[in-house]
């Protein structure tokens, strides 16, 4: 049986219908943006300005861009298609930043999206960008040690970090020594040096980090980071990393960029695979209006 993948790189509502239409099971399900904002009763809006290469991302498949050129969605029909654009669209971004301002920060989440990352480590990707520009981070992390099997920093690492050259100093695990707590403050108390040192941009609009590209995937009940659906977690507008220690997706202690971190980025890659997501997917693009117990549909924007 065919199956589809989705890019969603922009404001999505208007898209749901036909791509609910294309997802047929079992869906793979890809999004490519540029910010998640925080409007709570907004349907998934995935908003990100897209790229001329944004539109090349989908090796096949259907693409949906706006009318201002800033959203895209796409679908793609395999993950091995999904894995060729995501590839695509992340060195590209790679080559933009690492000229503009001679650093790419990338933030990944776990899951799944790792597997989907593997065509960065063959050929022409892996000799092509310039790694040591890389500066990469965790959207969330399981608090737990770091060559534990629940760790998101050993999926990277195993999945991708070790398959490329980027300097072991780039790399921003948590500290895995700390309780939730303490690790959350930690995490963002480096993050807050990289943006005094200029490793990480400043928001001029919102005033948090502005990373250059955010890598996440989304979770069967919509939830992206270790924000879930109807958490209060959800709300947080201060601090730039939080701690949960009741997570309904085990294990219970996490840590987690908030979601106006999350939305201030420069770009984002909602990557969404697979027949178990078609529905939350339908929802986040807004044929359902009773989004709210959606944590991807809360912070998107
Ligand atoms: O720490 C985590 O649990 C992950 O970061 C989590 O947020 C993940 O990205 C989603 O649950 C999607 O995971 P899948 O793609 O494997 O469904």
């Amino acid at each position: 049986m065919a199956t589809s993948s989705l890019t969603f790189s922009t404001s999505l509502p208007k898209f749901c219908r036909p791509y609910s239409i294309s997802i047929t099971s079992p869906p793979q399900v890809s999004v490519y943006s540029k910010k998640l904002d925080s409007s709570i009763s907004s349907a998934l809006k995935i908003s990100r300005r897209r790229t001329a290469r944004a539109s090349s991302m989908a090796s096949s498949g259907i693409t949906t861009i706006d009318q201002n050129n800033k959203k895209v969605v796409e679908v793609l029909y395999t993950e091995e298609d999904l894995a060729v654009s995501l590839a695509k669209y992340t060195s590209d971004l790679s080559d933009k930043f690492a000229k503009e301002r001679g650093a790419f920060t990338v933030v990944v989440s776990g899951g799944s999206l790792i597997k989907s990352l593997r065509k960065l480590v063959e050929a022409p990707y892996v000799d092509s960008i310039d790694w040591s520009k890389w500066h990469v981070f965790w959207v969330d992390e399981r608090v737990v040690p770091k060559d534990h099997p629940d760790s998101n920093y050993k999926l990277a690492l195993d999945g991708f970090l070790s398959k490329v050259p980027i300097p072991p100093g780039n790399v921003y695990a948590i500290n895995d020594a700390l309780s939730a707590e303490g690790a959350a403050d930690a995490y963002e108390t480096c993050l807050k040096h990289l943006v005094h040192t200029g490793v990480i941009n400043l928001s001029s609009l919102s005033g948090f980090p502005k990373f250059d590209l955010m890598l996440v995937g989304m979770g069967p009940d919509g939830h992206v980071a270790s924000l879930f659906p109807g958490h209060p977690l959800l709300k947080e507008n201060q601090k730039w990393v939080a701690h949960i220690t009741d997570s309904p997706k085990p294990p219970p202690e996490r840590i987690t960029f908030t979601l106006p971190v999350i939305n201030s980025s420069a770009y984002i890659a909602l990557v969404v695979c697979g027949a178990g997501k078609a529905s939350v997917v339908q929802t986040a693009l807004g044929t359902n209006q009773n989004s709210e117990v959606f944590s991807c549909s809360n912070g998107f924007t």
